[in-house]
């Protein structure tokens, strides 16, 4: 008989942290929703016997994602630099501007419309679009240390990612991408014109992101800087120069 009503122990309870490694069917599971976390026992001796089955991939990322935020002004190097810290450390690269151009594009998005024309003048999406896209992509990747790049870039950003994130992860530090807005600029247009095929890779539209920048983000990074976890670094040299300074930084918080 469906009569022991079995509370799930704590180590099963608490897989929010491990959901990046559990498959598709428990996601809805018992296991999963906490606020179901009570099941019959032969359900519940299923699927413990099914969680005994992933129990060493679980153990392994049980501890929360590592996160570290990358940002800078339009055109800064983020990107450039993200590729070379995935190269040479265990981190996967998240860029919020990616995700928000993937999700455009992707058939039958509801939010497609909106997202260009964000895009296009350089204006901020709503965090709940932008905070969804970077939890799915965490989740799908199976990975314990990122790179969320170009993000939080407001207010609302740092609002939401605390509403729907913070707990669910360890922020390590922000790496910001010091330079100079004609150098940004110079940057862009070059990028534009090496066929980035980009909205905004243009000068009307580059005006609207400095604009966002300086309003909007660099508040957000002095808010960082006056908690003390802003590293700051001179992004004008060549790229492998900044490289080594950016090395330098994880290195000295404890990555290999
Ligand atoms: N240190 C550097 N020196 C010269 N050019 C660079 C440097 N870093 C990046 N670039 C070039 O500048 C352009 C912008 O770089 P990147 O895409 O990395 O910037 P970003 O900060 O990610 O930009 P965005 O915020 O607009 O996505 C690219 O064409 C890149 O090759
Ligand atoms: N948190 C974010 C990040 C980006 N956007 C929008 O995407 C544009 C391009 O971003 P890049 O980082 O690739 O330069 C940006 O200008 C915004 O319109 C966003 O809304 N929220």
């Amino acid at each position: 008989m469906w009569r022991a009503i079995t509370r799930i122990p704590k180590t099963l309870d608490s897989l929010g942290q491990g959901v990046a490694v559990l498959p598709q069917q428990f996601q809805h599971s018992q296991l999963y929703n906490n606020n179901h976390n009570i099941c019959s026992k032969t359900n519940y001796l299923s699927l413990h016997n099914q969680a005994s089955l992933i129990r060493p991939k679980y153990r392994m990322s049980s501890a929360k994602p590592k996160v570290v935020f990358v940002l800078g002004g339009p055109g800064a190097g983020k990107g450039t630099q993200c590729s070379k810290i995935v190269e040479r450390f265990q981190f996967e690269h998240l860029s919020a501007g990616d995700l928000l151009r993937e999700e455009r594009s992707r058939e039958g998005s509801e939010y497609g419309q909106l997202i260009e024309e964000y895009i296009r003048n350089g204006k901020i999406v709503p965090v709940e679009v932008t905070c969804s896209l970077l939890e799915n992509a965490m989740k799908n990747s199976g990975k314990s240390r990122f790179l969320i790049d170009g993000f939080p870039r407001n207010q609302d950003n740092l609002d939401g990612w605390n509403r729907q994130m913070s707990d669910k992860t360890e922020m390590q530090f922000v790496l910001f991408f010091d330079c100079a807005e004609d150098v940004c600029v110079k940057r862009c247009l070059g990028r534009g014109q090496s066929g980035s095929g980009r909205s905004d890779d243009n000068m009307e539209s580059l005006k609207k992101r400095i604009q966002t920048y300086n309003n909007d983000s660099l508040p957000i990074i002095k808010y960082f800087e006056n908690a003390g976890q802003v590293k700051r670094i001179d992004a004008s040299p060549d790229a492998d120069k900044v490289f080594q300074e950016v090395e330098r930084v994880f290195l000295a918080n404890g990555f290999q």
